[in-house]
């Protein structure tokens, strides 16, 4: 068993923010937090649990709920109403959060991305 988290969840409707590089905090609850800065993890969605991205994670840092700005939203790539109510469904009851700074590692070449890359022209 890993000392630390290897893996994470995220929704699928936010796989596309994540690999545009325009979500690169999650915010999520104690049981959530245990993740290590310098570590690599592995990003799988929620409801399919397919592998779609490496991540690394950057910081773990504690945010109160009534603390939630601007700033966080457009590093959630959202628009902070839309952050706040997605946090207050997600963790109902929750005062003390935690931001999870990553970042997106070089994605591995799968064949599905092999036949997506141009042929080299002969002259
Ligand atoms: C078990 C599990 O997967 N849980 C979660 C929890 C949160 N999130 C996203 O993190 C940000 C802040 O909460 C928002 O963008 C959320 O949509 C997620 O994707 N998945």
């Amino acid at each position: 068993m890993a000392d630390y988290p290897d893996s994470i969840t995220f929704f699928e409707w936010l796989v596309p923010l994540i690999l545009a590089g325009d979500k690169h905090i999650t915010i999520r609850d104690y049981a959530e937090s245990h993740y290590r800065p310098g570590t690599r993890v592995m990003a799988y969605t929620l409801e399919t649990h397919q592998a779609f991205a490496e991540i690394e994670i950057l910081a773990v840092e504690p945010l109160f709920v009534e603390d939630l700005n601007e700033e966080h939203a457009q590093q959630e790539g959202l628009a902070l109403e839309q952050l706040q109510g997605l946090i207050r469904r997600i963790y109902p009851d929750q005062h003390q959060l935690f931001v999870i700074k990553f970042r997106l590692l070089e994605q591995p070449v799968t064949a599905e991305s092999v036949e997506t890359i141009a042929p080299i022209s002969p002259n």
